[in-house]
């Protein structure tokens, strides 16, 4: 299956941080949702592909050319959804878009003045004065109206309402019905993805986790219930992270199969949500 983005071995350090050895691929046609926890480097991760950071070390490509060599060309393909920092300028969206339009070949004032109305955005406003809501539909409209084949967001739902936050993920699926369109987004919440992500890429301190297809999560993993006299040394490491209470224990496994072979009907088996996951890696990353 083809790439978009594919990073080969990436490897980023800031003091007191490190993004390690980094291969990560990302599927056209699909959406793939990028999680982690506080300070995991997905922003990083987004600002290298953005080539707003350089990588120490490894390479990038974005619809397989190398990233550093083809820039301009790369950029042109790709509809970035921005931080607010744009929106502290004193213009109106129209003077936005006069200054953004000539970077883009393909951009499309029709498209631009259709998002307009379907967002409801007002043209003559000052964007300062914008909500929350209102900035995030004015930068996915700019995104959105160069006609890009590649959509990176870094957080697009956060402070969203769930009202709006449903509407942007209805827009988003639209999107990519044609299957010529990749979304790539950074999330922390993580239910906004079960109704709209294909792939599922997890990273956590610097260290790239999996990159899985969203059902495949739910038949590796598990979350495991039992008695604590069902544990001992052996036992405990077939976990990712376990967590024991006087009740007994609940813990993470990757290896659904192999924990019913081991334990059979003597505990709980459950469907983990990607909460789980995060939480529990870093449950078992805290006993090493
Ligand atoms: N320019 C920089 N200089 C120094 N350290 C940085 C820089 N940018 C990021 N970091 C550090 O890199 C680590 C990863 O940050 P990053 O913003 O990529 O995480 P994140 O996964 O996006 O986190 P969050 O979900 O909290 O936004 C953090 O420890 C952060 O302090």
């Amino acid at each position: 299956m083809e790439s978009v983005i594919e990073l080969q071995h990436v490897y980023k350090a800031f003091k007191g941080f490190e993004l390690k050895d980094l291969s990560i691929s990302v599927k056209k046609g699909f959406v793939t949702g990028f999680i982690g926890g506080n300070g995991a480097g997905k922003s990083t991760t987004i600002k290298l592909i953005m080539n707003l950071l350089q990588p120490d070390s490894g390479t990038i490509s974005i619809f397989g050319m190398d990233l550093k060599k083809n820039e301009k060309e790369i950029k042109q393909r790709i509809g970035f959804v921005f931080d607010s920092y744009i929106f502290y300028e004193n213009i109106t969206l129209t003077e936005m878009k006069k200054i953004i339009k000539p970077a883009y070949r393909k951009w499309d004032d029709a498209l631009f003045n259709q998002y307009v109305d379907m967002f409801e955005l007002p043209l003559k406003k000052n964007l300062k004065t914008f909500s929350k809501g209102m900035k995030m539909k004015a930068s996915l409209t700019i995104a959105l109206s160069h006609h890009a084949e590649l959509i990176i967001m870094d957080e697009p739902t956060s402070g969203l309402d769930p009202i709006f936050r449903s509407e942007l993920l209805d827009i988003l699926r639209n999107l990519i019905q044609n299957g010529e369109r990749t979304i790539f987004f950074s999330t922390h919440i993580t239910t906004d993805l079960d109704r709209i992500a294909d792939y599922i890429t997890f990273i956590h301190n610097g260290q790239h986790i999996f990159t899985k297809e969203y059902y495949k999560i739910e038949e590796e993993f598990a979350i495991v219930k039992g008695g604590t006299n069902l544990l001992d040394r052996d036992t405990e490491q077939e976990f990712i992270g376990v967590r024991k209470t006087n009740h007994g224990f609940r813990a993470l496994t990757a290896n659904k199969q192999r924990i019913e072979n081991i334990f059979g009907d003597t505990v709980i088996i459950e469907k983990p949500t990607l909460e789980d996951i995060m939480i529990y890696t870093k449950k078992g990353e805290e006993r090493c």
